[in-house]
């Protein structure tokens, strides 16, 4: 049986108010529970505006023209690129008792949930430190556990890691790894780190000039190299590798077959070996 979709778009036009062409035009797009997809394309592509229409904030606080149809069944949680612009606790704690008070928890729910969440992101014992003296990868992860302390069923992330070293980056993709193994998120991230999300995502969509481009299962989506190259899509090294060697005749290409980690490249290439396949 097919599952119901999380959150739908349908032919949806977004213009900011002043500017002089649409953010997002004839945006349609169904997202499934436990889903983990992830949104690349050019700077200034509508990356960010489609995270912010998916998750109500576009057209709510943003002036300008919404015409299509969004439709959410889920609860949501949104992460955004600088997490210290969101933060307003002096204390983690303070940080992520807002939220909850807000949505009108008790004091003893407040206390547990925030010991819950800090768990999930791993951040025991940080309850009592200032979130903005942590490490960009920590501020991150603070910013994760705010959005999942009301147990949203989707998370939606804007260029998490965009503002992080390799090390804050690897931080907050494993976190996000272990709640789409552990927890069975849905997970929607916008990212220029084509290599974290070929190695992550289920799903990937392409956006340029406000426009869905692609929107395919990861190694179809991988394998569109000539879409992701005019596009200025960071295509992972082992992918061109693949190809190259498929193109000297070391490897025999067949369809629906990508490596998307060396790992998958060596299998792949001592299968062939194997089979007497590859010349190399
Ligand atoms: N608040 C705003 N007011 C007016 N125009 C905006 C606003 N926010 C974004 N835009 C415009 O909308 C278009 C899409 O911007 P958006 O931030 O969604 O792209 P992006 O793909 O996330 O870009 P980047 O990768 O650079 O963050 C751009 O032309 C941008 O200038």
């Amino acid at each position: 049986m097919k599952k119901e979709p999380l959150l739908q778009a349908r032919e949806v036009h977004w213009q900011y108010e002043d500017t002089a062409a649409p953010s997002l035009a004839n945006v349609n797009l169904d997202l499934y529970p436990g889903e983990v997809v992830g949104v690349v394309g050019p700077a200034g592509a509508g990356k960010t505006t489609l995270l912010l229409m998916l998750s109500g904030l576009v057209p709510a606080n943003y002036a300008g023209h919404f015409v299509g149809e969004r439709k959410t069944h889920a609860e949501l949680g949104i992460v955004f690129q600088d997490p210290e612009t969101q933060f307003i606790g002096l204390t983690v704690e303070e940080e992520l008792a807002f939220s909850l008070e807000n949505v009108g928890f008790t004091d003893a729910q407040i206390e547990q949930r925030i010991g819950e969440v800090l768990e999930l992101v791993g951040l025991q014992g940080f309850a009592e430190r200032s979130p903005f003296e942590l490490s960009g990868g920590e501020k991150q992860r603070v910013a994760i556990a705010s959005a999942l302390s009301h147990a949203p069923h989707v998370l939606l992330l804007d260029e998490p890691t965009s503002e992080l070293d390799p090390l804050g980056a690897r931080e907050v993709f494993s976190l996000l790894q272990r709640l789409k193994q552990e927890n069975e998120m849905t997970i929607m991230v916008s990212s220029h780190a084509t290599e974290e999300l070929a190695a992550f995502c289920d799903r990937m969509i392409l956006v340029a000039e406000g426009k869905i481009v692609l929107d395919l299962p990861v190694r179809d989506f991988f394998a569109r190299v000539d879409v992701l190259d005019a596009n200025g899509i960071f295509v992972p090294e082992v992918v061109r590798l693949y190809y190259m060697l498929c193109e000297t005749g070391s490897l025999r290409e067949k369809p629906g077959v990508l490596p998307l980690d060396v790992e998958e490249l060596a299998l792949l290439y001592r299968e062939a070996q194997l089979v007497g396949e590859g010349s190399l």
